[in-house]
């Protein structure tokens, strides 16, 4: 039976920053960027991922995107990555806490091998998007290495989620539970209600919201906000809740005519709100 999702169950361990904190200690969120004329569903991505509480956000974009990111971002930093060796390389420095594949990435041999190489790191996943669907084809060896790694959060929408397990069927909280468990990652299947399962068999269903979040990009910053706050050290399936229940609470706050961008500043109304009265 699924818990319903509110601020009370994950509070305690939202992320606070300390009084005599510098940045580093509030993490480091990397974000894969797509190719040039793709680059949107990533800044989407960072920027909800800073303004959530990661001390630092880098988008790591192919050399031929760079021009593109750098004119569109500013608190949001920006790193050239050619291929899967140099990402791994990146990954090297234990001070990233966080990376966060999909959103407009794409299905190039490069694409698809910085998200393995990401597979093979210690830090905390969110995978979503282009970074579920490259895997269909081939969802056993994906299980495998997700299950090795633990702590990777996934954001399918049903298109997604059929995708990747294509003979789970019957009622939502049941198909997220199956998958959760079989992919070894807690698994977060987006729609009006959403819901948040972990492979050892917590459950949770997310009923605020607000259908104007069904707009393009919407997703994009959901990742951003689960990836910002697993990056400020939230384990994932508390991040997943609180990152769902806070992008829920923005879209609401945003009201009719939302469009992704708006989310930033819902955002911060909702986390002012919380900080102010935080739930006891
Ligand atoms: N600004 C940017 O840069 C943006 C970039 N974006 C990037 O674009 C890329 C493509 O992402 P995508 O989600 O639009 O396309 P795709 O993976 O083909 O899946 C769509 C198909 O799935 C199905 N479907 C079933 N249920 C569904 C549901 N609940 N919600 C949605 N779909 C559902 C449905 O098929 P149908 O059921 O109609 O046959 C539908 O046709 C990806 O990289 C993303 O990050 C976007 O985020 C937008 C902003
Ligand atoms: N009718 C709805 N009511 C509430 N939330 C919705 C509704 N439709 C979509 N959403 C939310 O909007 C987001 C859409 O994400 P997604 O489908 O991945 O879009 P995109 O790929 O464009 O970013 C999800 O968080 C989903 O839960």
């Amino acid at each position: 039976m699924a818990a319903i999702n509110s601020p009370s169950l994950w509070w305690k361990a939202f992320p606070k920053p300390s009084d005599d904190g510098h940045k580093y200690d509030r993490g480091h969120a990397l974000v894969l960027s797509g190719g040039a004329a793709q680059t949107g569903g990533a800044r989407l991505a960072a920027q909800a991922a800073l303004r959530v509480g990661a001390g630092l956000v880098t988008v790591m974009s192919p050399p031929s995107a760079v021009i593109v990111n750098a004119s569109h971002l500013t608190a949001v930093m920006l790193r050239a990555v050619a291929d899967a060796d140099e990402l791994a390389a990146v990954m090297d420095d234990q001070r990233i806490t966080c990376a966060i594949a999909g959103p407009a990435l794409g299905f190039s041999k490069t694409a698809r091998a910085k998200v393995d190489a990401l597979l093979r790191c210690r830090q905390k996943l969110v995978l979503d998007a282009d970074a579920l669907t490259m895997h269909a084809e081939a969802s056993d060896a994906f299980f495998s290495k997700l299950g090795s790694h633990g702590l990777a959060v996934l954001t399918p929408h049903e298109g997604e989620f059929k995708r990747l397990f294509p003979d789970l069927d019957g009622p939502r909280e049941a198909r997220a539970a199956h998958a959760a468990k079989r992919s070894g990652a807690v698994v977060t299947l987006k729609g009006a209600e959403t819901i948040v399962a972990s492979p050892k068999g917590s459950i949770v269903r997310n009923e605020h919201a607000t259908p104007w979040l069904a707009t393009a990009g919407s997703g994009d910053v959901l990742a951003g906000v689960i990836g910002g706050l697993m990056a400020q050290g939230m384990e994932p399936f508390d991040a997943a809740c609180a990152g769902v229940w806070l992008h829920g609470d923005a879209g609401r706050r945003c009201g009719p005519a939302l469009i992704s961008e708006d989310l930033d500043a819902g955002l911060r109304r909702s986390l002012a709100a919380l900080f102010e009265t935080p739930p006891t």
